[in-house]
């Protein structure tokens, strides 16, 4: 697993620009080499921040929109087009104006879904299909994702993976049901840190100073029971992408002040 690495913008509009930009590169590399690219999308503030910035990139026509693979970290586990699941966001910031190929996008299921209320049933339903996706050369029953994007929470809860909750225990399965989240709704569908762990890269978005202490303590050696944050890496790269406030009470050891 790979050691986190910082990048620091000045403002969060400023790191929504660089992380699309960003993605633009990773997923345009991954076409031309393999064919297709997977992304893992996080719901939330910065996340969602990063897909309008996309929206709005002219480079996003240099994607090929048909030959990408999308996932979801986690999902609010809510009824079909509610305003508050994370695909109902996503598509809204960005989704619905790119020519996706629909049999690539891979959304979790609804709570009014062939699973009904069973949000441990929709899970297992979604760990099947990762395990469809995953081919022999990947490391597991998930496919090696290329760039997994999750938002951190002030609690450092990443995906659907809360502080000291038994989705953040989990070592075997992929996906797992979550249930008395902390967060509206309670109820959520989540990968898990061995799934997240795949991804040849995983992004941490980080921005605003009421994430200021969730970095602060996930990057300082905190345990990722209490600080699921903590235990998101990718296998190739860790990137924490913050703005300013965000990394402000990050020790000095990790984010030295700017040379006069
Ligand atoms: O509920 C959720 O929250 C986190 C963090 O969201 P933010 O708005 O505080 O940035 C998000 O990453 C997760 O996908 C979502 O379900």
């Amino acid at each position: 697993m790979s050691t986190p690495q910082l990048v620091v913008h000045r403002d969060k509009e400023l790191m929504a620009q660089a992380a699309a930009a960003r993605l633009i590169t990773k997923v345009v590399d991954a076409q031309a080499s393999r064919g297709y690219a997977s992304v893992v999308l996080t719901g939330g503030r910065n996340g969602n921040g990063l897909l309008a910035a996309l929206a709005a990139a002219p480079a996003r026509d240099a994607i090929d929109w048909g030959r990408l693979e999308l996932w979801w970290g986690d999902e609010r586990f809510l009824p079909e087009g509610d305003p508050e699941r994370n695909v109902t966001q996503a598509r809204e910031a960005l989704l619905d104006s790119v020519p996706l190929d629909p049999k690539r996008v891979h959304a979790m299921p609804a709570s009014d879904g062939p699973y009904g209320k069973d949000a441990d049933a929709a899970a297992e339903a979604y760990a099947a299909e990762l395990a469809v996706a995953a081919g022999p050369e990947n490391h597991g029953p998930v496919p090696s994702f290329d760039v997994l994007m999750l938002g951190v929470g002030p609690d450092t809860h990443v995906a659907s993976l809360f502080p000291e909750l038994p989705a953040v225990r989990e070592t075997e399965r992929t996906v797992v049901g979550v249930h008395g989240a902390p967060k509206p709704p309670p109820t959520r569908v989540t990968l898990t840190l061995p799934a997240i762990r795949a991804a040849r890269e995983v992004w941490l978005l980080a921005a605003g100073s009421d994430k200021a202490q969730a970095a602060a303590i996930a990057l300082s050696g905190a345990g990722e029971i209490q600080a699921p944050a903590a235990g998101a890496r990718g296998r190739s790269r860790t990137l924490w992408l913050l703005d300013s406030a965000a990394a402000s009470q990050l020790p000095r050891s990790l984010y030295p002040p700017a040379s006069p």
